[in-house]
């Protein structure tokens, strides 16, 4: 539940691991900023928070909750906003169905999900629930463009404490996957708006009937607008995969298909299911029927199909002959009989194709064991970084983190750019026909002819967030003196729309010779060269290049994305301070609620709270924010010049310990600075009392792991429970107050 009150920064409620995280590391937090006169909000934006938010109906007073999703939205138009932003769960749809249940069973009166809308009071029930799908909080919170750079002192930390590194063998099978023609990239046309053109567009089907459906109506366009269109043709899809799991058993590797169904909530679940029907091809072609009265909808993975059909032996039979003429499956978990195909949010191309990487190229197989892996992204915009990267990994052997330089990011990311903000304008082409933007104007902006179950989308990116984010880019490059490279294609038509902005606004400037424009492919060999060589690079790029780099270059060069500095400027003057690159990791959940250890790292919220503190600091001129920002700067360098990280094996330190060390080195650091006496004051006999009673302490926190640990819950755990679990020091406590 959030407070209402009107805090300087808020703190973000929200799922699995960082949930957990926050339940230890906030009332430290809230303690040390209170001394200081900082007050510390909160707002829920969990799944299971925003299920209820929308579902007030049926529910009693004290289960509803305000929409706190839709407050931040407007919090963060403003320039008081000072927001600490942690990853939230975006839903699939089996983990949309798995919170429903868990909150239905606590007694909230909850509609289900349903699968199949026919009536239209379903109908409107699904809407609302499309609205939590899949990545509906970023989107909503990123009003503005994104700085993501790993910290001076953490880079430092990697390159002197180099993580492990699987090696590259020159001769691995490994290679990516992508389609001949037909998909995204091929397809796509695109145009940047006139003022005539501006005002409210339609989308349009057309049959060949000569029958004309209104797809979407009053869709909002302004001048100066890049609006593109275009589509994945299905059949041409179907082939492709047909022929993959071909040539993945002739080559002896696993099959895996890498995609982002969370954030690319429309299409790529479509993808995805494509994927499991052609991986189950012959028994969808004898039990189509059958299979479909079961309720399987193969867009929600082969789990959920698996579990519809295993009443039916003869359907059974047929996967289980099916499945013995496929190649090896890259697994999700091999104890657990997870494979990639199981759950569509499992598999996450930014997190999963770095993780292949970082692990020289391997997969893991049902046997688990690691093999060579067949890495199938079929659609061509963004492929290409991730066969760039193996092919060079492959003529040069893996990255080294001890010497490696650093790419930072400048990503378009405002106002829903690009394919980030499709899902209201992507469409399954409901038979063969034509989809059509028409302006406002009566013009025909883009017009393409398209296949039943072709999958058509139109993106746009607006003109002030553009130019704020070459702003951005032309600051950084001057900060820094970095090799600078636009991410952009020439070839791609709404690449060649943004360069358009680029180039102009760089000569205008004055700064076009700091600056190169290259496509994907050349921009990651350009910049692998560069940190191979020591030296460092800004990559500045659209939205999902943004996601997907910083995943990749922290996950090489810093061995995880989780300790980057994430900050989103936003265009309205706040701003927005995003812990790390990384998500929920739902992996460590898991292992705490077995074995009481929880390996999730806080530093992305350490860096967080610095940049968040210094914010205030300098916008609202409060001098003992600054204090504590500085303070906690000490403690991050603290946690990493003595290790203090979390171990990922039970009965080694976790992050409550890390927790412990950082309130320690924050105090020590407010109880010896001259600049605040009255702060001094105050911290000094705490970090008095937490060097004393180290010992306790550490004890207590050590005690509390090995063994299974109940919260009350995964999605809506018991507050008081998951409390307990994560402050299991009473001496740490007593301190804290
Ligand atoms: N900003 C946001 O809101 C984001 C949300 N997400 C959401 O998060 C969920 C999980 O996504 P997924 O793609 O699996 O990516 P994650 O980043 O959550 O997990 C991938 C792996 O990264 C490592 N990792 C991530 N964060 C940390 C951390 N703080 N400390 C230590 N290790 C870390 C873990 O490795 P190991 O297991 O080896 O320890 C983890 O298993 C999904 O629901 C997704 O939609 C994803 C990205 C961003
Ligand atoms: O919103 C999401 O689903 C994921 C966001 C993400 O991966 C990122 O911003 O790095
Ligand atoms: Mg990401």
């Amino acid at each position: 539940m959030a407070d209402t009150s009107n805090p300087d920064i808020v703190y973000t409620v929200v799922d699995e691991a960082p949930e957990l995280a926050s339940a230890s590391l906030l009332p430290i937090i809230r303690s040390f900023a209170g001394a200081a006169g900082v007050t510390i909000g909160t707002k829920d934006i969990s799944l299971a928070g925003r299920i209820i938010a929308t579902f007030p109906e049926k529910l009693t007073d004290a289960q509803r909750q305000s929409d706190d999703l839709a407050e931040l939205g407007e919090l963060v138009k403003t320039p008081d906003a000072n927001v600490i932003k942690l990853p939230n769960i975006s839903a699939s749809v089996p983990q949309l169905t798995a919170a429903v249940k868990e909150l239905q069973a606590q007694g909230y009166d909850i509609p289900d999900y349903p699968e199949e809308p026919k009536t239209d009071e379903e109908k409107a029930i699904r809407a609302r629930f499309d609205a939590i799908k899949g990545s509906a909080v970023n989107p909503v919170l990123r009003e503005g463009n994104s700085d993501r750079r790993a910290a001076k002192a953490v880079k430092n930390y990697a390159q002197k404490n180099p993580h492990r590194m699987g090696k590259w063998a020159s001769d691995s099978k490994t290679h990516v996957s992508s389609m001949p023609g037909n998909d995204f990239y091929a397809n796509e046309v695109a145009a940047t708006l006139t003022a005539d053109q501006a005002g409210p567009a339609k989308i349009e089907f057309l049959g060949k009937d000569g029958s004309t459906t209104v797809l979407k109506d009053g869709w909002k366009l302004i001048e100066g607008e890049v609006v593109d269109a275009t589509f994945l043709s299905a059949k041409a899809l179907d082939d492709f995969l047909a022929k993959e799991i071909e040539a993945t058993k002739a080559d002896g590797i696993l099959f895996s298909i890498h995609m982002k169904a969370t954030m690319m909530k429309v299409s790529d679940p479509i993808i995805f299911g494509h994927a499991v029907k052609a991986w189950l091809a012959p028994v969808f072609e004898k039990f189509g029927d059958e299979m479909k009265a079961l309720g399987v909808n193969p867009n929600s993975g082969l789990g959920d199909v698996l579990e519809r059909v295993k009443g039916n032996a003869d359907i059974m039979a047929a996967v289980e002959a099916c499945v013995a003429g496929r190649p090896g499956m890259y697994m999700v978990n091999s104890d657990k009989g997870i494979t990639n195909l199981h759950v569509p949010s499992d598999v996450i191309i930014d997190a999963s194709m770095p993780a292949l990487i970082r692990a020289g190229g391997k997969g893991w197989g049902a046997d688990g064991k690691e093999a060579d892996t067949n890495c199938i992204i079929p659609d061509n915009c963004y492929a290409p970084v991730y066969d760039e990267a193996i092919e060079f990994f492959k003529q040069n052997g893996a990255l080294n983190p001890a010497t490696a330089g650093t790419v930072q990011n400048v990503g378009l990311m405002a106002q829903k750019a690009e394919e980030y903000g499709s899902h209201p304008t992507t469409f399954e082409a409901p038979a063969d026909g034509t989809i059509r933007i028409v302006l406002a104007n009566g013009e025909v902006l883009h017009s393409l002819d398209v296949e039943a179950g072709d999958i058509w989308r139109a993106c746009t990116a607006k003109k002030a967030p553009i130019e704020n984010w070459i702003q951005l880019a032309i600051d950084r490059q001057r900060l820094t003196g970095y090799q600078a490279i636009f991410w952009l294609d020439e070839n791609r038509g709404h690449d060649a729309e943004i360069i358009k902005y680029v180039k102009p606004a760089l000569e205008a400037a004055g700064v076009a010779d700091k600056f190169t424009i290259m496509a994907p492919r050349e921009a990651t060999r350009a910049s692998l060269e560069t940190i191979t060589a020591g030296n460092d690079s800004i990559a500045i790029t659209g939205n999902v290049l943004r996601d997907y780099l910083t995943d990749l270059f922290p996950i090489l060069e810093l061995g995880t994305s989780a300790k980057m500095l994430s900050i989103v400027k936003l265009m309205n003057g706040g701003g927005m301070f995003e812990t790390g690159a990384g998500g929920s990791a739902p992996k460590h959940v898991q292992q705490f609620l077995e074995e009481d250890h929880l390996r999730w790292d806080s530093m992305g919220e350490f860096c967080a709270l610095s940049e968040s503190l210094n914010f205030l600091a300098e916008v609202k001129n409060n001098a003992k924010a600054a204090v504590l920002a500085a303070g906690a700067e000490d403690a991050t360098q603290g946690i990493l010049d003595f290790d203090r990280s979390p171990s990922r094996k039970v009965g080694e330190p976790d992050n409550r310990d890390s927790h412990y060390w950082f309130a320690r080195y924050w105090a020590e650091a407010l109880a010896a600075q001259d600049k605040d006496a009255e702060l001094a004051a105050h911290f000094a006999p705490i970090a008095k009392a937490l060097a004393e009673k180290e010992a306790e302490i550490l004890a207590e926190l050590a005690a509390a792991q090995g063994k299974p640990v109940d919260i009350g819950g995964y999605y809506h755990g018991d507050v008081t429970k998951k409390s307990s679990a994560m402050r299991p020091s009473a001496t740490l406590n007593a301190i804290i107050g």
